[in-house]
């Protein structure tokens, strides 16, 4: 059965003690996510205030442990501070300790600052450059993200200054390099598929078609392509999604600036190959100069419309296949 399926070890030390023995497990749910809840929890003697993920023990469960760890040390990351692997409930599972963000996910900042005050357009460019720097950690160490979305971005606390760091990597995936490394003997070019020298690369560049539609998000309120009725997603959309088929409603876009929407545009590429990659997104001067450059016009985030954006928990949305572009 899949429990007996050899597990890949994990490249660093893990406890075998029970983490209850360090941590007092608090009853709070943080969050649910899609493979696990998160919930707070106490250190014993250090008294800190930690995050507590548990997922069931599988090689799926230990990629993410692995790659979330490797990347924790980036400032931009939520930090990993212990592994235990526990028996929970009869089962082999993972206890992965994390900071605690107290000022939880950007998808709530974003629904309440569209009922209390305005949300500038500067302030998107500033949580725009803090996810593009954690993203292009990640892809300098050729690992894709694959889930960046709003509830996967959370603030250290709910103060102004609050750092935004990058969190549950449960579709991470290490992708070889962009630039095809055609020396690596991993297959004969006589005989090698196509999706074998395309799809790695373009695991990065899925990344970068996210955060466009986050950009798009924080700027209105709303995502770039919904599905009409209320379902997760729907035909329509998806034609939407493959086809690059948005708008930008002059009645909620006249006042942000131009660089905003060339940027927006540009990761909302639809050619996995022409998508620009993080180095280039950050130096656009939307970004790069964003303290001096960006317009402090107010933004009133259309109320009406928040409702539109739902969390998609558990939602197996169809992506495009790359091999749609190819045809
Ligand atoms: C570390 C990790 C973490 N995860 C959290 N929530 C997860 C739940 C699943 C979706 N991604 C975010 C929350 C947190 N923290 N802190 N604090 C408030 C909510």
């Amino acid at each position: 059965s899949a429990s007996t399926v050899a597990l890949i070890p994990f490249p660093f030390e893990t406890k075998l003690n029970a983490v209850t023995d360090d941590y007092e497990v608090g009853n709070e749910a943080l969050g649910v996510g899609v493979n696990g809840k998160v919930l707070t929890c106490f250190h014993r003697q250090r008294v800190q205030k930690c995050a507590l993920k548990i997922i069931r023990d599988s090689a799926k469960a230990r990629q993410e442990v692995i790659l979330h760890k490797k990347a924790s040390t980036y400032p931009n990351i939520v930090r990993v501070l212990d592994i235990y692997e526990n028996e929970h409930s009869d089962h082999r599972c993972l206890f992965i300790v994390m900071e605690c963000m107290e000022g939880g996910e950007l998808f709530d900042r974003i629904k309440d600052i569209g009922h209390e005050n305005s949300f500038s357009e500067h302030q998107a460019a500033g949580i725009m450059r803090s996810i593009c720097k954690a993203v292009s950690h990640l892809h300098s160490m050729n690992v894709a993200h694959r889930d960046l979305k709003l509830e996967n971005l959370l603030f250290t606390s709910n103060e102004e200054d609050a750092e935004l760091k990058l969190t549950d990597f449960g579709f991470a995936k290490e992708c070889s390099d962009s630039t095809k490394d055609l020396t690596t003997p991993c297959y004969s070019p006589y005989y090698v598929a196509p999706e074998v020298l395309s799809k790695s690369s373009y695991d990065k560049a899925c990344d970068i078609w996210s955060l466009g539609v986050i950009m798009y998000i924080l700027l209105c309120g709303y995502p770039p392509f919904c599905s009409n009725h209320s379902l997760p997603i729907s035909p329509g959309m998806e034609t939407k999604i493959c086809t690059g088929d948005y708008q930008f409603p002059e009645e909620d876009w006249y006042m942000v600036s131009d660089e905003a929407k060339n940027l927006i545009q540009a990761m909302l590429t639809v050619e996995p190959e022409k998508r620009p990659n993080i180095e280039t997104i950050l130096k656009n001067s939307w970004l790069s100069e964003f303290t001096t450059h960006v317009p402090k016009t107010p933004l009133d985030t259309p109320r009406v419309l928040m409702d539109k954006l739902q969390k998609w928990d558990n939602v197996e949305t169809s992506i495009c296949e790359t091999n749609k572009y190819n045809g």
